[in-house]
């Protein structure tokens, strides 16, 4: 799990080289125009008022620059950022601790929001909205409530999945911005950028060939970037050329769209055990031995964006793009699928 290509699980040593890559400031974040125009004047609306800046809530597919988008805002803002997540928030009382610590205007990162207790986000509410914790004094009747103020300050959310919050908690962002996936463009500038830090001799038929099987994503991006690297070293001489980089990409079996065995593994399960779908995510997820939440949160959003597959009520379907790509021919010839696309 740990070392595929698409996995969102990052090792000790790759935190390393991922800080390294990391873009600190909002001109050098390659990509995601419209939220870095609407956050350029969030933020410099903030800093004219002399104000902390509205919540913001960042979802989209792992890897796509959530973490790295916080860490700038702290950046520009100038202010501190503390980092933790919904499920390290285990009880009130953690949420209550890290709140009075707050330092006015610093911003707390809450990754994976999605996942915080029921009693710990109902706490937040008041927390976001009027800068004001409600703790209770003692126990049984005797029991007060206080209302403590706090500082102003900025909660920064991220979740792949945005369907999962609350309303109430979606409602408390100012701002909601949802992160897509880069073009080819942004990515051969995130790989050309990446390989000058790494100090990579890398020629533009290589970057290119590199930033085509990314899958639109900047951890990917980097992570292929190394391991061509390594191949080149042992078997080249050391430069990313066009023909490297593709015969490594060949040999780790990522196809020229960026899809891995896993992907098409899925492909053909709904293609070829299940006649083309629908197919419930279980089932598909029982089929590929693959756990239904990776499917959803690491596989799907990708395949769907590339038009392979589509969601219906009734299950997961392969539309004909994927038979295309994997070279087999859709049932009924031509046409043959249209009937049972629904949007
Ligand atoms: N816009 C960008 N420009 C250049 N590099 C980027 C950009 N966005 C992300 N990266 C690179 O991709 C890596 C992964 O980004 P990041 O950790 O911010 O993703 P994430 O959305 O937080 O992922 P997850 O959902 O798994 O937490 C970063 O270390 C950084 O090197
Ligand atoms: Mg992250």
């Amino acid at each position: 799990m740990g070392d595929r290509l698409v996995s969102p699980n990052i090792s000790e040593e790759e935190q390393l080289i991922e800080g390294s890559l990391r873009p600190r400031r909002l001109s050098e974040y390659v990509g995601q125009e419209k939220i870095k125009d609407n956050l350029s004047i969030l933020l410099e609306a903030a800093r004219r008022r002399n104000e902390s800046v509205d919540h913001v809530l960042l979802y989209g597919p792992p890897g796509l620059g959530k973490t790295t988008l916080c860490n700038i805002i702290a950046a520009e803002m100038g202010v501190n950022l503390r980092t933790t997540s919904g499920p390290a928030i285990e009880h009130a009382g953690d949420l209550a601790s890290i709140l009075t610590s707050l330092q006015p205007g610093e911003i707390l990162f809450i990754d994976e929001i999605h996942r915080l207790a029921r009693a710990v986000e109902e706490r937040l509410y008041s927390a976001m909205e009027d800068f004001a914790l409600d703790v209770m004094i003692g126990k049984g009747p005797s029991a007060k409530s206080l209302r403590l103020s706090l500082p102003p300050f900025t909660v920064v959310g991220a979740t792949t999945r945005v369907g999962s919050l609350t309303a109430p908690l979606r409602d408390r962002f100012g701002a909601i911005y949802r992160m897509e996936y880069y073009d080819i463009d942004a990515l051969r500038l995130i790989v050309g950028r990446s390989a000058r830090i790494l100090k990579v001799a890398a020629e533009a038929e290589g970057i290119n060939e590199i930033a085509g099987r990314a899958r639109g994503t900047p951890r990917i991006v980097n992570r292929l970037l190394k391991r061509v690297r390594d191949y080149a070293q042992v078997r080249g001489d050391g430069v990313i050329t066009g023909e490297i980089s593709k015969a490594a990409l060949d040999a780790m079996e990522v196809d020229e769209i960026g899809l891995d065995q896993t992907d098409r593994n899925m492909l053909l399960t709904i293609i070829q055990k299940f006649n083309g779908g629908p197919v419930g995510l279980d089932t598909l997820a029982a089929s590929t031995s693959e756990d239904s939440e990776t499917i959803e949160d690491v596989y799907e959003p990708y395949l769907l964006q590339l038009g392979f597959i589509a969601r219906t009520p009734r299950g997961r379907i392969a539309m004909r793009a994927a038979y295309q790509h994997l070279g087999i021919t859709p049932p009924g010839g031509e046409g043959g699928l249209t009937s049972w696309i629904t949007p």
